[in-house]
């Protein structure tokens, strides 16, 4: 029986959204506001919030006009300071794409203790563009600027017009996504299908045969590890041998250009939106920026632009006036065409390929107005805000969406704010209890009930035992450890290790309990780190005993690149990142929430808490311990004080049950560490 469905209004669901949206915005400000009004630089450095020492390395006029500043590490200053890092590169920072940023001089002498509030007059605000180890790129506000960028702009957009449809606009497939109907009966299961890719696994056969078969909505429920992009691409390669043409987005580029890595190889006509500068080196001759200047469909711009060359070098060479004045009349009118016949190649080219691939916001943009896709496929579903999503989906008649919605979902930062509650209490017509932690993944699985996905189930990255409590927990005891991952260990790795204690265990736990590895809470100026919690933890004698576990991996032979260090805490991670990173070049450190979709061969996870209140705060959340926990292939190395970690959630306790059980348990002595 398919569950009894609770509609949606849509004009409803929009306000929400609006409102919802608008508080994020306000607590965005407010948080930047917050950080400059009582920091010093230095203070923000620290703290992964700012980054000094910087020179302009150029600057162009990007989209809409605005001005793009490229800011590198200034050589006479780099390579000091000690952090470990690479010369030129710019170090730890917690800076990314989409940010809201303050760029401003930097002053020096005495004034260095000036708080930033005081830099604020003189320095420009915009928006983070691209964000690398050598270098960051700032959209610079125009004066009339009001924080909101171009994609929360694309969302209230798309929201509006939610908000304002007419029932009798209403496709089928917006119905079922809100409610109004059920989904279609699904199509015939059993047809044969001739797969392209010949090591599929069942579970991805049936996913695969499901996506196809449904007729509005399904959804590819992938637990960690289990090819989820990979059972995307042999989807849409048999999409296209349906004929169908398909839109693949994401919530982030390289969450795309994943995409369009592995289907270059099939050699299909595939276009991806987007500015190159932003995408991956080895999809950018997909990108249609590219394309528009080499593939045939480009012949026809190119001699207007060659023609436009010729007359602007013309003007040079040209005394009089009244000449000047005609070419500059003749290029108007060539800029005209150029225009048009841009216009009629992007046309050409989008309507030639079968899959076009953007990020959700970029799947917004003037290249896709007169187009129509028969399936939006989109990938990181779990990680995507909904009104993002509804920004390609507005056009469509069916969508698939993968994820995971036991992984993070994405970050909000007014989630816990009083003034947003109360804002949405007093707006008229908003849903109670939507936020924008519910994606439209986890809307669509209460909404339709499990028939409305298949779950992947062989997982092809972690030793059996490590996959164990997750897979008991989460996902109803159904993953399988692939055959060839379920008893890896670190001593099996393709190059020499020594066989130790720890490099023929999978899963180790220190259990710190007793009180001589306290937490700290950090001061005041480091508070507010992103995704993280306002103040944030550390723990000394915690690092010292990462950094000795990690010597002894070390030592037994397992490459430091092998080896990741990851903590929930921004401070943790801070204070282990300063020694580490010189102690062992290669070795990666990162908070669990930046970890997401990534894995390393051993991870070393720092879980900070111990306190006599017995407190553990935002660790409890299983999605974020789900994410720590199944990131290593050979081995979890898992650090903590059971006895304040009992007192946690259901899901923390039993995990720490699971690993007192069933880890090699250790307690490690704080003499050996004092000795070090
Ligand atoms: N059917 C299969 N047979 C063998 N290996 C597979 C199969 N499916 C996936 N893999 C391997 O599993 C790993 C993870 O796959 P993939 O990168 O597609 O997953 P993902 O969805 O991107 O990651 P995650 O599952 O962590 O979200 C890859 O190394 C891939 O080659």
């Amino acid at each position: 029986m398919p569950p009894k469905l609770t509609p949606i209004s849509i004009p409803d669901f929009a306000t929400t959204q609006l409102a919802l949206l608008d508080s994020e915005l306000q607590s965005e400000l407010e948080e930047t506001h917050l950080l400059l009004s009582n920091s010093t630089p230095t203070a923000l450095a620290r703290a992964g919030l700012a980054i000094t020492n910087l020179t302009l390395s150029s600057l162009r006029t990007g989209l809409g006009g605005k001005i793009v500043v490229e800011l590198g590490l200034d050589s006479a200053v780099s390579g000091k300071g000690g952090s470990g890092k690479d010369e030129g590169e710019l170090g730890e920072h917690g800076i990314r794409t989409g940010d809201i940023v303050l760029v401003s001089e930097q002053p020096a002498g005495s004034a260095k203790k000036r708080e930033v509030k005081d830099l604020e007059a003189k320095g420009s605000r915009g928006v983070v563009t691209r964000a690398q180890k050598t270098g960051v790129w700032v959209a610079l506000d125009n004066e009339e600027d009001d924080g909101v960028t171009g994609s929360k702009r694309l969302m209230n957009q798309t929201m509006t017009r939610m908000q304002k449809m007419k029932e009798d606009e209403y496709s089928s497939f917006l119905r079922t996504l809100f409610g109004l109907s059920s989904p279609s009966p699904v199509g015939d299961l059993d047809e044969k299908i001739e797969w392209i890719d010949p090591s599929l696994n069942d579970s991805q056969k049936d996913a695969i045969k499901f996506a196809l078969a449904s007729r509005e909505a399904a959804l590819i429920h992938g637990p960690p590890g289990t090819g989820k992009t990979h059972t995307l691409i042999e989807l849409i390669l048999q999409m296209l041998k349906q004929s169908l043409r398909v839109l693949v987005c994401g919530p982030s580029n390289i969450s795309v250009d994943n995409i369009v890595e592995r289907l270059a190889p099939h050699k299909i006509p595939i276009v991806r939106l987007g500015h190159p500068a932003r995408l991956l080196p080895s999809v950018v001759n997909h990108s249609l920026d590219v394309l528009t200047q080499t593939s045939d469909a480009a012949a026809i711009v190119k001699d207007v632009r060659k023609e436009m060359d010729m007359k602007q070098a013309s003007i040079r060479k040209t005394k009089s006036g009244r000449e000047r004045k005609a070419i500059y009349g003749d290029l108007k009118e060539l800029r005209k065409e150029f225009r048009e016949r841009e216009k009629k190649c992007i046309g050409t080219l989008i309507g030639g390929s079968k899959v076009v691939l953007a990020t959700l916001h970029g799947a917004g943009g003037f290249q896709l107005k007169d187009s129509a896709f028969d399936v939006v496929i989109i990938d990181e579903a779990s990680q995507a805000l909904e009104a993002q999503c509804w920004v390609p989906l507005l056009r469509a008649s069916k969508v698939v969406l993968a994820g995971d919605h036991l992984q993070l979902p994405p970050t909000i930062k007014s989630l816990n704010s009083k003034t947003t509650k109360a804002k949405i209490k007093d707006t008229e017509g908003v849903i109670k209890g939507m936020t924008l932690e519910t994606t439209l993944f986890d809307r669509l699985l209460k909404l339709h009930g499990p028939d409305i996905k298949r779950m992947l189930t062989t997982q092809y990255r972690m030793h059996e035992k490590i996959m164990r409590f997750p897979s008991d927990q989460l996902y109803e005891s159904k993953l399988i450890a692939a055959e060839a991952v379920k008893a890896r260990l670190l001593k099996d790795l393709p190059y020499e290790v020594e066989e130790t204690e720890d490099t023929i265990e999978p899963l180790i736990f220190f259990d710190t309990q007793g009180g001589d590895f306290p937490e700290k809470s950090e001061d005041e100026e480091v508070k507010a780190g992103k995704g993280m919690m306002s103040e944030s933890k550390s723990n000394e004698m915690e690092a010292a005993l990462v950094k000795q576990h990690v010597q002894n991996l070390v030592n037994a032979g397992v490459k430091p690149e092998d080896i990741a260090v990851i903590t929930p805490y921004n401070a943790q991670l801070a204070l282990m990142s300063r020694s580490m990173k010189e102690a062992f070049p290669g070795i990666e450190l990162g908070s669990v929430d930046g970890f997401q979709g990534r894995e390393k061969e051993a991870v070393i996870v720092s879980l900070v808490r111990s306190n006599s209140e017995k407190e553990v705060g935002f660790l409890g959340e299983k999605r974020r311990l789900n994410v720590a926990m199944t990131r290593p292939k050979r081995s979890l190395t898992v650090i903590g004080d059971s006895e304040t970690l009992h007192r946690g959630s259901k899901f923390l306790k039993s995990w720490v049950e699971f690993l007192e059980e069933n880890s090699d348990l250790r307690y490690p002595s704080v003499a050996s560490l004092n000795a070090q």
